[in-house]
């Protein structure tokens, strides 16, 4: 079968974007490791399926698929992203859309000036939400890791997140110690791990290893749950913007039972054609 795509990118975390709106489309575990494959494939950190809802109420229904082939809850980039392609592929004309997500329900606002603002719901720090295994406590939690105590703070945004506080970012230990704690046993459906450096409390540098592909160039989901930890620390004030490799993330959260508001762009690359 030929498919048909778009290659998108939110700040460099990139998709590949399916319309199985207009014609059905369903991909298996090995056709999304191959076409993933920055060699032999297209290349992405994620694969975004649009497809028709199945709830009256919502406008579509998408889905998230990262590059390992594994099906998850929620992308914020790829909201964003998501958003861009069905109005520049004309399935709707709303600036207002309510999508249906692994995650449940989700709305996207398109502004003027074509960033996108996205509410991702309201954040979980329960640990049985990641699912993570530890008592419930009100604040950071030890994680060991080849016998290093670690402080974490466990937030759910739909996905899983690990959100640690550095005095400095390293390459090394972004990446050797994010693959650890992506897969530590407390972690039975594994976790992103965000890197979160303070600059001042409007201000993160952040850098985020993700669960089912690695370090990314920028990841929202991410974003929203460093910052969210960073509040409820008692470090980050309401509005902060995120730095991430790929470029900034406005992020706003109110306080608990709160929705996390995430503002940012979203860009086309091209559109091709693939034999599946
Ligand atoms: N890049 C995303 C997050 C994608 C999913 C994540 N890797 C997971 O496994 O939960 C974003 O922008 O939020």
């Amino acid at each position: 079968m030929l498919l048909k795509f778009t290659k998108m990118h939110g700040l460099g975390n990139d998709f590949v974007v399916v319309d199985a709106v207009s014609r059905k489309v369903f991909f298996n575990k090995s056709q999304i490791e191959r076409l993933s494959d920055r060699n032999w494939g297209i290349g992405f950190d994620q694969l975004l399926v649009v497809e028709p809802p199945s709830n009256p109420d919502m406008d579509f229904r998408y889905r998230i698929y990262n590059s390992d082939g594994s099906e998850v809850e929620h992308c914020g980039n790829g909201a964003r992203c998501f958003a861009k392609f069905v109005l520049d592929r004309e399935l709707t004309h709303k600036r207002v859309i309510n999508v249906e997500t692994k995650r449940g329900a989700i709305q996207l606002r398109v502004i003027d000036n074509g960033l996108v603002t996205v509410d991702m719901g309201a954040p979980s720090f329960v640990p049985a939400d990641l699912p993570f295994s530890a008592e419930l406590n009100d604040g950071l939690y030890p994680l060991m890791v080849d016998g290093d105590d670690y402080l974490i703070t466990p937030v759910s945004v739909g996905n899983p997140h690990a959100v640690l506080k550095v005095d400095t970012l390293q390459d090394e230990q972004v990446q050797n110690l994010g693959a650890k704690i992506e897969s530590h046993e407390c972690f039975p459906s594994k976790v992103n791990v965000g890197f979160m450096q303070v600059v001042n409390p409007a201000e993160i540098n952040l850098r985020v290893f993700e669960r089912g592909v690695g370090e990314t160039q920028a990841c929202g989901t991410g974003a929203c749950a460093a910052v969210v930890a960073g509040i409820k620390q008692g470090w980050l004030a309401p509005k902060v913007t995120a730095h991430l490799r790929g470029g900034d993330l406005h992020i706003e959260w109110a306080g608990e039972g709160e929705p996390i508001l995430m503002t940012g762009p979203a860009a086309k690359v091209f559109e091709g054609q693939i034999y599946l």
